[in-house]
């Protein structure tokens, strides 16, 4: 196998799907003059991936993927810095802190919703569905000893630091709001860096999160962003809905002429040359000096020569959940509660993971409307039909960072190793939220270039 090496300015980049990862590095690329062209190739008939909103004529918005992106980190940041040059600053619907939505958040255990209780009058009461006041495990867990391994589950992790309980319940079912996931398998370092390496710093989650991040990636705040801190935004989404933002970056990337985006171009095989990649597609072949994958990981292995045998093992080892999204409509106010939603952990119901109070997940695509329009009614006690619905399953949607995963991914040395012209970015890797996947995208653009953008 020939491996390219860098000596020259670089001509073209391919950039493989165009999800909002791809999107997001064609948008980085595009702000560098050392990339003459960018080629975008999109295997279905839109782009955007996941940021999926359907529009009703009578302006009703339905979310069918991300319906909240949180404003606070760098990679907060960043996505507000870019949303702000996009333009679309005006057309941003923020939820505050002290908004419903932020306060009143629900969990369904034993039949019944229990609001999650907030404030310190709310952390010392015993507030079901837990059995005791939960300041006392928040005071003691500065006591438990630091954790040995390099890995562990989010279960055993929060289970030695705060107790079975809360393990079981709350993060249990945060698992499933976030990965779609088991926290038995879940890994808590791949999962939530924050909690792990509050660990490692301080030695208790308690004194690492009060000493702060050891974060290196400093994203100064634009204007948006600064308006996010002043006004204490919780999360914010997109009047039009979120695909607004795909569909903005690329307007941006046809504006700009350098750009090339091809829809319906299923990437089959990608094969090193002596200048570069040969990129097949079912109807041609494209010549590159640099890939950016942005697919999902099998996707990627499927595509690699057998010569990349490690990498593709790697790839292939990265699972992935499939859900169904069933948005419900209903006349009037008929919901009993006022709030973000209600999670369900599996204890109860392995089957439904939680309600947003527009949208439910289920594991099978039969009757799924039926049992979707049942939980409502159980749930929340509507018993009026909905007078609108529509049903999605998502196959392999959201990756499952399983332990271990980080030694997984550590594997891409691999294309280091081998002097790979080859990026990976998306949700299979560094993190699965939408500023986490436009971060990476804006991280690979910087390392290919050796600036900042
Ligand atoms: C139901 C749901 C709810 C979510 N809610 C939130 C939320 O509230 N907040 C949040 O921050 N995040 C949320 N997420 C996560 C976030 O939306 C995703 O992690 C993110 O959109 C993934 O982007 P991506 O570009 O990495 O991948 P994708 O969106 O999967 O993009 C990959 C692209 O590659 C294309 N492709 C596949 N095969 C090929 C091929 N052979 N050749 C060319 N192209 C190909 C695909 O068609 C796709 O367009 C949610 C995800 C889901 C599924
Ligand atoms: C139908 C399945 C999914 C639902 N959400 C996701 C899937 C796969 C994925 C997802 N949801 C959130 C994020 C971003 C996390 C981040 O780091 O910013 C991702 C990747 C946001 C989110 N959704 C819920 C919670 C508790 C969170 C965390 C952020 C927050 O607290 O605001 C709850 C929730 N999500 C889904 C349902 C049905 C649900 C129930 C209340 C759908």
């Amino acid at each position: 196998m020939s491996f390219v090496f860098y000596s020259r300015p670089m001509r073209t980049v391919a950039v493989l799907g165009g999800g909002i990862g791809g999107l997001a590095a064609s948008y980085y690329l595009c702000k560098s003059p050392q990339v003459s062209k960018i080629i975008v190739l999109e295997s279905s008939s839109r782009f955007g991936g996941w940021l999926w909103s359907t529009r009703r004529s009578d302006g009703a918005v339905f979310e069918h993927g991300p319906r909240g992106i949180r404003p606070t980190g760098a990679v907060g940041r960043n996505t507000l810095n870019m949303v702000d040059d996009l333009g679309l600053a005006g057309e941003v619907l923020p939820v505050t802190y002290s908004h419903v939505a932020s306060k009143n958040r629900y969990l369904y255990v034993n039949g019944q919703l229990h609001k999650l209780p907030s404030g310190l009058s709310g952390l010392l009461r015993t507030v079901p569905p837990f059995s005791r006041p939960l300041l006392p495990s928040l005071a003691m867990e500065i006591l438990v000893k630091k954790g040995r391994g390099d890995d562990e589950s989010v279960h055993s992790f929060i289970s030695r630091r705060l107790g079975k309980e809360l393990a079981d319940i709350a993060m249990d079912s945060l698992c499933r709001g976030v990965f779609a996931g088991d926290c038995r398998k879940l890994s808590v370092r791949s999962c939530f860096p924050f909690l792990y390496n509050a660990e490692r710093r301080g030695g208790s989650l308690t004194l690492g999160l009060l000493l702060g991040s050891d974060s290196t990636s400093v994203v100064s705040p634009g204007r948006l962003a600064q308006r996010s801190v002043k006004e204490s935004w919780a999360q914010w989404s997109l009047s039009r809905g979120v695909e607004t933002l795909p569909e903005t970056i690329t307007e941006f990337l046809q504006q700009s002429g350098r750009v090339q985006l091809h829809r319906e171009a299923a990437v089959k095989h990608i094969t090193p040359s002596a200048s570069g990649w040969k990129i097949t597609m079912e109807d041609g072949v494209i010549s590159a000096d640099h890939i950016i994958s942005a697919l999902p990981a099998k996707v990627l292995s499927s595509a690699l020569p057998s010569s990349c045998h490690p990498l593709i093992q790697e790839l292939q080892d990265i699972f992935t959940a499939t859900v169904a999204v069933v948005n419900l409509e209903y006349d009037g106010s008929i919901l009993p509660v006022t709030g973000f939603g209600h999670l369900i952990p599996s204890s109860e119901d392995r089957g439904l993971l939680g309600v947003v109070y527009d949208s439910v997940f289920f594991p099978h695509d039969h009757s799924l409307l039926v049992k979707a329009t049942e939980a409502v009614q159980s749930h929340l006690g509507v018993a009026a039909a909905p007078t609108w619905s529509r049903v999605a399953v998502h196959r392999d949607c959201i990756p499952q960072y399983y332990q271990g995963h980080f030694q997984r991914v550590g594997e891409y040395c691999f294309i280091k190793k081998n002097n790979l012209s080859l990026s990976l970015i998306g949700s299979s890797y560094d993190g699965v939220s939408v500023n986490d996947v436009i971060f990476s995208g804006r991280t690979a653009v910087e390392e290919l270039l050796g600036s900042g953008v």
